[in-house]
């Protein structure tokens, strides 16, 4: 595992060196939280949690304290520091997989204010990319109904990390597979693959390239049919080694079409095969896909059993930004906490104060949710008869809502740095199950209803107090 305690922004160690010499007793708590879902959905996977354990705890080594040396921008004393703190940082964060909401903290960092400082830049580079491919890939896999989805987008990501956590991300996000061989090793996740026109192309005719390819892969025979002309040669030339390779033995496993019209194209080929008598043989799609155009294929009835994607997908095309913030929330000295916040013109942007919890809120006795609640991490908030809330959204009306018969389960849960890895593939089936106790209208890709996160009376009286500076 490289070392990434230096991926971080210079005003961090600035700002670290500042508090290491003014707070050395202070105590911190931050909060990571987003305020928007990209492509306006309602609501974000949250992935990448696995890669900040196995990154932190953050440590400097001789090397990197030379380079420190060599800016001119510190003293001895901070160096040492750097060179020799114990980590002392507790991190409580929502699991990942879990469908998670505006405003609320998915990572909490309590810990001697200099060093949760310098966890600011890592900790959000790290989760806005990967919850950002998990959501996307999440919109896909609903487009896509039951239908597999290989991720197909290494060569198009934005760099090597992109390319490897993204395949990670995408199969929290409902995936199957990755044709990504580092990421297949690296997390155990399934690798899949097809061909490229590359192997049509090198040999005389696209028959001889498909009977080879049916020779070294007998049960692994899913042929790319459009580098010529998919009715007219691919899908005659596949039916052709399809028989072959049944006579031989071996049930052939489908086609794939990597342009023209998809639905057209999907539709012919499938009449041409099954008249052949396959009508097993699965019909595979790629092509700059991404969850429109998948909706739009089914909705034209296109038979298509699998889907390979790229660029759209490891790149988060249509919305390729993920604004998870890191805001200090409070400060603990002399053992007294006090609560913080950011205050702005802007309603959105002022922060929610005090050390927190976040409960997901489901009907009495059901696995039904209905809403999510942002309390003090001190407030009493067990299963409940009776409760009086407000909406955390700063645009909306601050209006006292009771609330009645639920059950609230804490969403925040302690980090133990030394927890060994989950699959990836049972993140994506925990997170399937948080999905599906969500409303249904919150699942739609457009316009869905939008999921409430209230706050206690406690909270927003904190909140108040603070920006009226009381
Ligand atoms: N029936 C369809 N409905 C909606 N979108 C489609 C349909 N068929 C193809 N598409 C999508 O339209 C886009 C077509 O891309 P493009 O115009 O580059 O055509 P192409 O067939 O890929 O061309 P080329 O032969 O150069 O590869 C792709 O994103 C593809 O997924
Ligand atoms: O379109 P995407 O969603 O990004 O899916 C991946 C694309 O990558 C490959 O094309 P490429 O032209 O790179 O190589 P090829 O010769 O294998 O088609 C593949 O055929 C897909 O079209
Ligand atoms: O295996 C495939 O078909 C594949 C892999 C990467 C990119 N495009 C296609």
């Amino acid at each position: 595992m490289r070392n990434l305690s230096l991926l971080t922004d210079l005003y961090e160690f600035s700002m670290a060196n500042g508090f290491h010499k003014d707070l050395p007793d202070t105590r911190a708590t931050f909060d990571l939280f987003f305020r928007k879902v990209p492509d306006q959905g309602s609501f974000v996977i949250t992935a990448g949690l696995q890669q900040i354990i196995d990154t932190l705890p953050l440590s400097f080594t001789p090397v990197d304290i030379a380079y420190f040396r060599s800016l001119h921008l510190w003293d001895e004393d901070f160096l040492n520091f750097l060179a020799t703190f114990k980590f002392d940082c507790h991190l409580q964060a929502i699991p990942e997989g879990t469908p998670v909401f505006p405003r609320e903290p998915l990572i909490t960092v309590e810990g001697p204010i200099a060093q949760a400082q310098l966890l600011e830049t890592l900790l959000l580079t790290i989760l806005n990319h990967e919850s950002l491919i998990a959501t996307k890939a999440r919109r896909m896999t609903f487009a896509a109904g039951d239908r597999p989805i290989m991720e197909f987008g290494a060569r198009r990501a934005q760099g090597a990390d992109s390319a490897v956590y993204g395949a990670r991300a995408a199969v929290i996000g409902g995936v199957s597979s990755t044709s990504n061989m580092l990421a297949g090793e690296k997390f155990s996740i399934p690798v899949a693959g097809t061909m490229a026109h590359s192997w049509i192309e090198a040999y005389p005719d696209e028959l001889t390239a498909f009977r080879q390819w049916a020779k070294f892969y007998p049960d692994n025979s899913a042929l790319l049919v459009d580098t010529y002309d998919v009715l007219t040669s691919g899908i005659p030339n596949a039916i052709t080694v399809f028989k072959e390779l049944r006579a031989s033995g071996h049930e052939p496993v489908g086609i794939r079409i990597d342009s023209g019209d998809i639905a057209s194209l999907s539709r012919k080929a499938r009449a041409m095969l099954d008249d052949a008598g396959f009508p097993k043989a699965k019909i595979t799609i790629s092509n700059a896909l991404d969850e429109n155009i998948i909706e739009s294929l089914l909705h034209q009835g296109a038979p298509i059993d699998n889907f390979g994607i790229g660029e759209k997908l490891i790149t988060s095309a249509s919305s390729p930004v993920l604004s998870g913030v890191y805001k200090l929330a409070a400060i603990e000295q002399d053992g007294k906490l006090i609560p913080k916040i950011k205050i702005s013109d802007s309603r959105e942007k002022v922060t929610i104060p005090g050390k927190k919890q976040v409960y997901r809120l489901y009907r009495e006795g059901t696995n039904k949710a209905f809403a999510d609640l942002i309390a003090l991490a001190d407030e009493p908030i067990t299963d409940q008869h009776h409760l009086d809330v407000l909406d955390s959204n700063p645009l909306s009306v601050s209006k006292v809502q009771p609330l009645n018969s639920f059950d609230a389960k804490p969403l925040l849960a302690p980090v133990d740095l030394d927890q060994k890895a989950v699959s990836p593939l049972d993140i994506q089936a925990f997170s399937k199950q948080r999905i599906a106790e969500l409303p249904d209208e919150t699942k739609r890709l457009t316009k869905p209803d939008s999921y409430h996160v209230y706050m206690t009376p406690q909270l927003a009286k904190l909140q108040d107090d603070l920006i009226k500076g009381k």
